[in-house]
């Protein structure tokens, strides 16, 4: 490759599990802020539910499923961003949204190994804080917690339609640093000019490291030893008010948990389930994508607190 190519920008999208990352992407996709963007999506579990939730108009979604990105650099994240130049119209931004359970910064270190420093430029490191669930998110994972924020040049403070001026002045006393740029939204409604293409990220990044394969040298616990995930896909419609139930019983260890579903006696649209911490939300989607011929379901829940695959087997009874 020439070294006078030019590098895609990238801004990588963190936070924790289902603080808004989704919700940013969509937006920053439909937006009229002209941006010929690929999108990496890293989902925890082995599907991926995020990517069919992205609404992107011309496919151009690449998915790192089953893991953390920050903890293995797969071979499928190396080769999807050497297809980048590669690609019918080479993308002219890089859209990552990374897993609820990683450190974006540490993807921001990656990206800086020789083999993508060369294609790619970090642009912004941008995490999401679900303003709701954060406090008892924190307290289950403060480190996480904090080394979200910490590596963050942008901060946007999400679901501030579901949190009290006291939780919002709370979590801005004890956990912004000075001087970071900071919003606060609701369904990420931030304007695109302020987080994009804004060289945020400029001098951040020290870890030079030159190996890709280099797990060693930098001291991270992986994220795999925190979180563990369970997936289901299945073919046959399932029965919504049972769904609702069974759902509802789900332990409260279940701290995320998102399902596309094939419902029975409705042909157009299928039920997504959207639960993070305590809330739980329902809405439609379309059933004739591509993607949406079969159910999924994904739960994630801190490791060693539930057995997940008995909790699916007994969920599963009831439907
Ligand atoms: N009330 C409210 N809900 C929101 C807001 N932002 C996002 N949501 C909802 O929160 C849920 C999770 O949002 P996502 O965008 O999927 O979160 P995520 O960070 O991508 O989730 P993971 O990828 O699983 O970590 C969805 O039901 C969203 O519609 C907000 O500002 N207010």
């Amino acid at each position: 490759m020439s070294k006078t190519t030019k590098r895609t920008p990238a801004t990588i999208i963190g936070g924790f599990l289902g603080a808004g990352k989704t919700t940013l992407l969509n937006r920053i996709l439909q937006s009229d802020f002209d941006l010929k963007a690929a999108v990496l999506v890293n989902d925890f579990g082995s599907i991926n539910i995020d990517s069919s939730l992205i609404k992107s108009n011309d496919g151009k979604v690449m998915n790192l499923a089953n893991g953390c990105i920050c903890c293995s650099i797969s071979g499928d994240l190396v080769g999807q961003i050497e297809s980048l130049p590669d690609m019918p119209e080479p993308p002219e931004y890089l859209l990552i949204e990374a897993s609820g359970v990683s450190d974006p910064g540490r993807i921001a270190r990656v990206l800086n190994y020789k083999i993508f420093r060369e294609r790619i430029q970090v642009d912004a490191v941008l995490t999401l804080v679900d303003a709701e669930q954060f406090e008892v998110a924190s307290s289950e994972f403060p480190e996480l917690a904090r080394v979200q924020l910490k590596t963050a040049d942008i901060v946007v403070i999400n679901k501030t339609d579901l949190c009290s001026e006291q939780q919002l002045s709370t979590f801005k006393s004890k956990w912004l640093l000075d001087g970071s740029t900071v919003f606060e939204t609701c369904f990420a409604d931030v304007p695109m000019q302020l987080i994009l293409g804004t060289d945020a990220n400029q001098g951040a990044i020290t870890d030079t490291c030159s190996d890709a394969t280099c797990q060693h040298k930098h001291h991270h616990q992986s994220h795999d030893d925190l979180f563990e995930s369970i997936s289901r896909q299945c073919v046959k419609p399932i029965n919504i008010d049972k769904l609702k139930i069974a759902i509802k019983k789900l332990p409260a260890e279940i701290y995320r948990a998102k399902g596309i579903f094939i419902i029975e006696g409705e042909t157009a649209q299928t039920a997504i389930l959207q639960k993070v911490g305590s809330r739980t939300e329902w809405s439609f989607g379309d059933r004739q994508l591509k993607e949406n011929s079969a159910s999924k379901l994904v739960m994630i829940s801190k490791k060693g607190k539930l057995q997940l695959a008995e909790t699916l087997v007994e969920f599963e009874r009831q439907l």
